[in-house]
């Protein structure tokens, strides 16, 4: 295994009587060896493009790729040493599963015995034992996605790449299969590369994930940093299920307090959320702002204890999911969901209070739509700070 880095790689297709796409831009990446990445973004955003690059199906148009410190961006595929699980799965049909597995490693020159062994092994774990005597066209297509992915996973490649590797599965097995792909790519330390339209799957696989967005990388960072401190508005409307509720607002000074007045979609005053102690170092006074807030982090009733600025709404749905509770609530003609873990007994039309913890609050500039404020970081300072007796900004 390998560490892989793209530097300033841009992709831009040419087609006839078309104008040239521009399907990556400038996409800079390091992955350490050994490492997970996981590759997320709405559809066409360049993510497919970027793995075949890695992979040598693609030219780079600009920039270069290097495995280790050996640049193999203009290297064939197949001296690339590039392993690659396709959405399409690419099977040879004349081939048994078990030689469509095989092909490569024996190809490769290894021995047929220890060949056989590693197709048993890989077979075993994507549960796909029962079906190494058959061919491709005979299968169905989750099947030949876990085939797909056996021949990327059963080679000594130095990078792996998998594209939406089990997005065929049902349900139960995906979640069974990732756990077990997960402990087999950190016990033999692949590093490795994933594309996913879905986030469960990103975040529960993956060191860091890196989202994109037309093109261009927005963000690369652990799960919890993306989730708590998203770099844009893209980002923070990107993670996170349900997505993050987002409205607009002013920051305006309330006595001494700076807190952000929230409006509706009108413009006008729903409510205000007073900002923690801090936060005046981050946004000034007077400042047009997407405000964000974070369901999972709202407290619905009860704070247990906890001070937290807290506001009064109507309830408009609670839907019980068996293990959360979605609770929607409008505040003064602006409408904000709220996830509790807990079953919360709200009825609808009737009030109730809704707790802004600061975590759940983040505040984006209103033009360039980067990240103002994250209130977790904010409260947190705040506390260090008053822990040690330090001044805090107010
Ligand atoms: N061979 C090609 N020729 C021309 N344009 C292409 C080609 N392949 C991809 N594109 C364009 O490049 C852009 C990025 O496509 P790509 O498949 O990399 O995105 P993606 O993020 O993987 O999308 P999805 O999630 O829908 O699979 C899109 O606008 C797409 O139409």
């Amino acid at each position: 295994m390998a560490s892989l880095t793209l530097d300033r790689v841009t992709k831009v297709y040419q087609q006839k009587d078309l104008p040239p796409t521009r399907a990556v831009k400038d996409f800079s990446l390091s992955v350490k060896d050994g490492e997970i990445i996981g590759l997320v973004g709405s559809s066409g955003c360049g993510k497919t493009s970027t793995l075949r690059m890695i992979a040598g199906l693609e030219s780079v148009t600009e920039g270069t790729i290097r495995v280790g410190d050996r640049p193999i961006h203009h290297l064939k595929a197949a001296e690339r040493n590039v392993a690659m699980a396709f959405e399409g799965y690419a099977l040879y049909p004349p081939l048994r599963v078990s030689d469509n597995i095989a092909f490569s490693l024996l190809r490769g020159r290894m021995p047929k015995e220890k060949a056989s062994e590693r197709v048993r092994m890989i077979a075993d774990l994507l549960e796909i034992s029962d079906i190494l005597p058959l061919y491709p066209p005979n299968l169905s297509g989750g099947q030949q996605q876990r085939v797909s992915l056996a021949r990327a996973l059963v080679r000594d490649a130095d990078v792996f790449l998998l594209d939406e590797p089990m997005s065929q599965l049902e349900p139960h097995l995906r979640a069974k299969l990732r756990a077990r792909i997960k402990d087999y790519l950190i016990e033999h330390k692949m590093t490795s590369v994933f594309v996913t339209h879905d986030q469960t799957e990103a975040m529960a696989l993956a060191d860091r994930i890196a989202v994109m967005s037309e093109g261009v990388l927005q963000q690369l960072g652990s799960p919890v940093e993306l989730k708590e401190r998203p770099t844009n508005l893209f980002v923070a409307s990107f993670i996170g299920e349900p997505t993050m509720n987002l409205l607009k607002g002013q920051t305006a000074d309330d006595g001494g307090t700076l807190q952000v007045v929230v409006e509706d979609e009108q413009g006008r005053r729903a409510f205000a959320i007073p900002l923690p102690p801090g936060a005046r170092g981050r946004v000034p006074n007077g400042k047009r702002v997407h405000v964000g807030l974070r369901p999972h982090k709202l407290i619905v009733g009860e704070t247990n204890g906890r001070s937290v600025p807290r506001v009064y709404g109507t309830v408009v749905s609670n839907q019980w999911l068996g293990d959360q509770t979605y609770v929607g609530i409008e505040i003064g003609g602006c409408l904000v969901l709220a996830v509790a873990d807990q079953h919360v007994k709200a009825t609808v039309d009737t009030q109730v209070a809704l707790g802004l913890a600061p975590e759940a609050l983040h505040l984006f500039d209103v033009e360039s739509e980067i990240a103002l404020l994250h209130g977790g970081d904010v409260a947190a300072e705040s506390q260090t700070a008053l822990l040690h007796g330090g001044d805090v900004a107010s």
